[in-house]
């Protein structure tokens, strides 16, 4: 089993329960990192001992080292930084759980530094799903889904015989606060309403995301690189419970489905551990206390973001990192009061309409795609 692990994002969601089962798997914590939250991380620092703790912030960083002046700790900062964290001699194992395609090049800078990977952080395979492929493929290393999604279809995926028998993948989408909606009832919806996810409690961007359902458009896309699986055979169905985390289907029409209480913490471990389980802190699963598990088909005509991803899959190239730059900017510019609901759906469909695609060859083409869409998203709406 991974004994060190080095975790990117520890301040977060996802972060926090990193190192809530790490304490409790009694691993290692090489590196930390924070985007700004420097009091988090300096309790951090203090229970866990990293010999590396990364502030992207340089202002925070010079901060954070006067008051972690009497650890043993290194501080650093910037990108510089989160590739130090990333590729650390001493880590086994990098999970991702920063937020946004700034996690890529850390990504890739940790598969090159022969590091398996613990992925949480899905605008990574987002926006350079095929060069973190190819750099997984070259340097013989395993990546393992944190998505719980993804986590769900890989655990079943453990009873497969052979590919040629798999027919499709089916991944579950709660539907979000906006559930039922059309686009009409959506056209004032605030930011506290769309923070109201009815099931998981997830950092700001990703529920957004998930109100809009563009983060089961960014999770198709995530689960055809994964799983090297094309859009077709990727199917959505609205789960209301987030009980069923997703599902296989066999050629012969079997379906397997993975299944637990909505908490992060089981995923997240089956990664580190992965082929082995252990117990975990998540509550037992008691199916009569839930009682009803209901599907629907989602409604495309109303969520566009979902809309706009499939047609991002089929131009391809960097049009992928469009779609997921533009949906960052407005995700955040939507947060921040700037634009209404519905804008997010329009921007992210305009950047791809409107920003060049190419092909991917190198990081550099995705790095400057994800520019222009953020770029074309903020002219857009001054
Ligand atoms: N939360 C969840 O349950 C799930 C999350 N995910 C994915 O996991 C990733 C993390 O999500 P979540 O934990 O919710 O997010 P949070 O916003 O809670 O945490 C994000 C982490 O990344 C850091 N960070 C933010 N911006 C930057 C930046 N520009 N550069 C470097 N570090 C940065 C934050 O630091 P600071 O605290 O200082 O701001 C924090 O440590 C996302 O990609 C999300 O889609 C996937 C499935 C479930
Ligand atoms: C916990 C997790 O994996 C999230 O991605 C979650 O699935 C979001 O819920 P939605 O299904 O509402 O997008
Ligand atoms: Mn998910």
């Amino acid at each position: 089993m991974v004994k060190n692990i080095s975790i990117l994002g520890s301040t977060g969601s996802i972060g926090t329960q990193a190192l809530d089962v790490s304490r409790k798997l009694n691993l290692n914590i090489s590196a930390i990192t924070a985007y700004s939250n420097i009091d988090i991380l300096e309790q951090q620092v203090r229970e866990f001992k990293p010999s590396l703790a990364v502030v992207f912030c340089e202002d925070k960083a010079k901060e954070f080292k006067t008051k972690i002046a009497d650890t043993n700790t290194k501080v650093l900062s910037g990108m510089d930084g989160l590739i130090e964290a990333a590729t650390i001699s001493s880590a086994d194992m990098v999970l991702n759980s920063v937020v946004g395609m700034v996690g890529l090049t850390p990504t890739l800078a940790a598969i090159n530094a022969h590091k398996d990977i613990a992925l949480a952080n899905k605008e990574t395979l987002v926006a350079g799903g095929s060069l973190v492929m190819d750099a997984l493929k070259k340097n013989n290393v395993n990546m393992y889904p944190v998505d719980s999604e993804h986590s769900a279809i890989f655990q079943c995926l453990q009873g497969m015989n052979q590919k040629k028998e798999l027919k499709k993948l089916i991944l579950t989408a709660s539907g979000g606060p906006f559930f039922g909606k059309k686009i009409d009832d959506l056209k004032d919806v605030t930011v506290k309403d769309a923070l109201n996810h009815p099931n998981w409690s997830m950092g700001a961007k990703i529920t957004i995301d998930s109100a809009s359902m563009m983060n089961k458009g960014l999770e198709i896309i995530e689960a055809s690189w994964l799983f090297d699986m094309p859009q077709d055979k990727i199917d959505v169905v609205v789960h209301r419970e987030s009980i069923i985390h997703s599902m296989i289907e066999f050629v012969d029409n079997s379906v397997i489905a993975q299944l637990g209480l909505p908490d992060m913490r089981i995923p997240i471990q089956y990664a580190i551990t992965y082929p082995n389980r252990y117990e975990s802190p998540v509550k037992e699963l008691d199916l009569t206390e839930i009682s009803n598990l209901s599907f629907y088909k989602p409604d495309y005509d109303t969520f566009k973001c979902l809309r706009a991803c499939k047609k991002a899959i089929e131009i391809g190239g960097t049009a992928l990192a469009i779609a997921n730059g533009a949906n960052e900017v407005a995700n955040k510019m939507f947060r921040d009061g700037k634009i209404k609901f519905l804008e997010i759906g329009d921007l992210v469909y305009d950047a791809l309409n409107n920003v060049e695609v190419q092909e991917i060859k190198r990081v550099e083409d995705v790095l400057s795609a994800d520019k222009s869409a953020r770029q074309y998203v903020l002219d857009s709406v001054k």
